[in-house]
Order: structure tokens, then C-alpha cells, then sequence
């Protein structure tokens, strides 16, 4: 599904940002603390009020579609979602089928398996019956996007989707994005791992500033300008570039 943000703002946090993602296209959000990467993830979703600007999904604006439909096209994992603490994992997957049922259509055994699926993707399957609150910041964060997985979404929006997990599943994680036949727009402050995106758009004081190809845009002069660090790239055959960074 292809998501369109026009002349996008919300107060002076994010400016002026027009985007056109493209169906199934993994897209990196970039920039420092505070250049409005969190607000433009929540805009792109419809959750924020009196915002300037539209975003639509292919054809239709989010504000002419119900939150229900809204919710059955698109998922979001906020950076500090939560949960409450009593539910077992399995519930918490279980929350992300509400948007597809309904009297007639109660959670039924395709349900079950959907979740079972969504909780496989993510490693979680030895600890559905584990309860929420004693789940570590990475469970909890794989739980999240296991819930997101399951609503079956056409569009997942991840805020920092890697910022507690290890380093394997930093890695699988990124893997599984990649493989997700999903329009996927992520948050993400590793840079490295934004190279693996399709395209990155680099935020800066709530403007977009630059966007396209990581390899292209994320150059060492923009670095120094908008992160303050001094880049040297490190290119690999087949690989794509690193970036080893230091202190201006
Ligand atoms: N509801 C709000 N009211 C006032 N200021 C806000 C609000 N939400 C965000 N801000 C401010 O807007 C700026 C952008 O916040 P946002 O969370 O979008 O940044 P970010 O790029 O996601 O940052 P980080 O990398 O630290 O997560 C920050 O300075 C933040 O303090």
C-alpha cells in the first residue's frame, strides 16, 4: 500500500514534510534526538489533532477512513508502547486481531494461527504463556511487533524497532522487515542499519531534509552537518556501505 504525506505539519515540530512511499517499499526515518522523526511516524498514522496537511493510503485520505479501517491498513509500534501489565504474551498478540473481528466474525482458529505466526516471526513462541510484566525491554519490544504483525497490517510503522533488542535480534529484525511484503516506515537511529532501507529521509529541526537512496543521501558531509560526527565510509563488494564514526 502506498502511503502519500502532502505539505505534513503539527506545530513547530514537524515542517512543511511531503513524502510518497511506495507499496512494500522499507523506509528509514533519520535524524537527531528531537528533529521530529516520533511526531512524523504519529502523523503518518492519524493520531495526532489539528495537524496541516493530509497523508493518504493509495487513493483515500486517512481522514475520510474510519480508525477501524485505518486500523485493518496499518500498524503502528510506538517507541514506548504499553501493555497492561496482567496479559499473558499470547493476549497481547491477541489484541492485534480487535480491528478484524466483530460479532459475527469472533477470534476464531484462523485467528490462533495468525497469532502463532506473528509470535514464530519474532522468537516469542516459548513465552505466550509468560505474563507481560515479567517480560524484559526486548521481549516486550518483539511482543509489540508481533501484536503489529498480527493486525495483518499493509502498512507497519516502527518507532526505534531495535533500540532494546541484542544484537542478533537487531539483526533479525531487520532481516524479517526486509522479507515483509509490507510498506514499512521505521524510526531509526542506527545508520548502519538504515542503509539497508530502500530509502531514508533525513530529519532535521521537524523538516525533511534530504531523501532517496541511503547510500546516496547519507554521505559523510550530511552526517557532519546534521548528526555533528565525522563519517568515514567503509564499502564491502556486495555489501551494503558502513560507516565508522567519530567526534568532530
Ligand atoms: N506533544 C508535544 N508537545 C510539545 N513538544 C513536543 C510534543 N511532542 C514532541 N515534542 C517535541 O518535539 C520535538 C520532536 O520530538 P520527536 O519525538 O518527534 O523527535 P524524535 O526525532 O523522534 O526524537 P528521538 O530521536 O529523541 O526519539 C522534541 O523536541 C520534543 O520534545
Amino acid at each position: 500500500m502506498r502511503i502519500t504525506a502532502k505539505a505534513l505539519g503539527w506545530r513547530q515540530i514537524v515542517r512543511d514534510v511531503s513524502v510518497e512511499i511506495a507499496a512494500g517499499e522499507t523506509f528509514g526515518l533519520v535524524g537527531p534526538n528531537g528533529s521530529g522523526k516520533s511526531t512524523l511516524l504519529r502523523l503518518l498514522a492519524g493520531l495526532l489533532p489539528r495537524a496541516a496537511g493530509q497523508v493518504a493510503l493509495d487513493d483515500t485520505p486517512l481522514s475520510a477512513m474510519a480508525r477501524r479501517d485505518i486500523a485493518r491498513c496499518l500498524a503502528f509500534v510506538e517507541q514506548h508502547a504499553d501493555t497492561a501489565e496482567a496479559l499473558r504474551v499470547r493476549d497481547a498478540v491477541e489484541l492485534g486481531r480487535t480491528p478484524w473481528l466483530s460479532p459475527i466474525a469472533p477470534f476464531g482458529a484462523q485467528d490462533a494461527d495468525i497469532v502463532d505466526m506473528a509470535l514464530a516471526r519474532v522468537d516469542m513462541q516459548a513465552m505466550a504463556d509468560r505474563c507481560w510484566a515479567t517480560l524484559s525491554g526486548g521481549e516486550r519490544q518483539r511482543v509489540h511487533l508481533a501484536r503489529a504483525l498480527a493486525q495483518q497490517p499493509r502498512v507497519l510503522q516502527l518507532d526505534e524497532p531495535t533500540n532494546h533488542l541484542d544484537i542478533h535480534h537487531q539483526l533479525a529484525l531487520m532481516a524479517l522487515v526486509r522479507t515483509l511484503p509490507q510498506t514499512v516506515v521505521m524510526a531509526i537511529h542506527d545508520l548502519n542499519q538504515a542503509m539497508t532501507c530502500d530509502r531514508v529521509g533525513v530529519m532535521s529541526g521537524g523538516r525533511m531534509l534530504a531523501c532517496g537512496d541511503p547510500a546516496q543521501v547519507l554521505t559523510p558531509e550530511l552526517l557532519a552537518a546534521v548528526f555533528r560526527v565525522g563519517a568515514t565510509r567503509l564499502d564491502a563488494p556486495g555489501q551494503p556501505p558502513l560507516f565508522r564514526f567519530h567526534s568532530l
